[in-house]
């Protein structure tokens, strides 16, 4: 099995860059209330070589420091780390794997969003800020159990007809979020949570008034391309 050691002086370079950040991710975890005990995660893919840098397993986020972070491979080997990676270190690995594109993902029971996710119903599009930040509903995935790669497999497929989210509610689970980095994908779940109270509240006072789906892509293009500084 790999080690660190086999790989160059530019990646070693990154995966302390990048221990760093998810290290330091994880406080955002508790800043935003996403997370009880150990129980979210936060990994980041590197740019210079096929590898991820992610939690270690079952680590209270006061004792995580960018030394404990793993190292693997993106079938889940660890290549660097004295600790056992997170629970859903295979599941990362798919997701990295089948989408190129991303560069972070981030797991949570954040509460609002799990329970959404427990009665297995997508969170409608009633926000311009869902417009915004997932093009439309915040999608459902199927039940799967933990450990493997299923739980990626799940994301996947569900993000393949929500092409624009970047968060899937996994069955009786929670969400799963993704990113261009891991600080994208943390974002992402706290936008989920925020969207998943305030759609809980709002199904509370009545029917929710849909938006249309012209109105919801002019929404995801503008806070796409303008919204920010460029
Ligand atoms: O959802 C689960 C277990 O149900 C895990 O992802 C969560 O507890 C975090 O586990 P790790 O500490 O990352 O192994």
């Amino acid at each position: 099995m790999a080690t660190l050691a086999d790989y160059g002086p530019e990646v070693r370079a990154e995966v302390k860059q990048v221990r760093e950040v998810v290290a330091t991710l994880h406080e955002q975890l508790i800043k935003w209330n996403l997370v009880v005990w150990t129980a979210g995660n936060v990994s980041q893919r590197l740019h210079t070589a096929d590898l991820m840098v992610i939690k270690p397993s079952g680590l209270r986020y006061e004792y995580l420091t960018p030394s404990s972070m793993v190292v693997c491979d993106l079938d889940g080997n660890v290549v660097d780390g004295a600790e056992a990676p997170s629970s859903d270190t295979a599941s990362h690995a798919y997701i990295y794997r089948h989408m190129p594109d991303v560069y972070g993902v981030v797991h949570t029971h954040s509460t609002y969003a799990t329970a959404w996710a427990a009665t297995g119903q997508n969170i409608p599009c009633g926000l311009t800020m869902m417009g915004d930040e997932f093009g439309g509903p915040v999608p459902v995935g199927p039940f799967r159990l933990i450990g493997s790669e299923a739980i990626g497999e799940g994301v996947v497929e569900t993000l393949k007809k929500y092409p624009k989210s970047p968060a899937v509610l996994m069955q009786n689970h929670g969400p799963f979020t993704i990113g261009k980095d891991a600080e994208a994908a943390v974002k992402a779940a706290a936008m989920t949570e925020e969207v998943a109270h305030t759609m809980w509240a709002a199904k509370q006072l009545g029917d929710i008034i849909p938006i249309s789906q012209e109105d919801i892509d002019s929404l995801n293009d503008r806070y796409t391309n303008v919204y920010g500084q460029h």
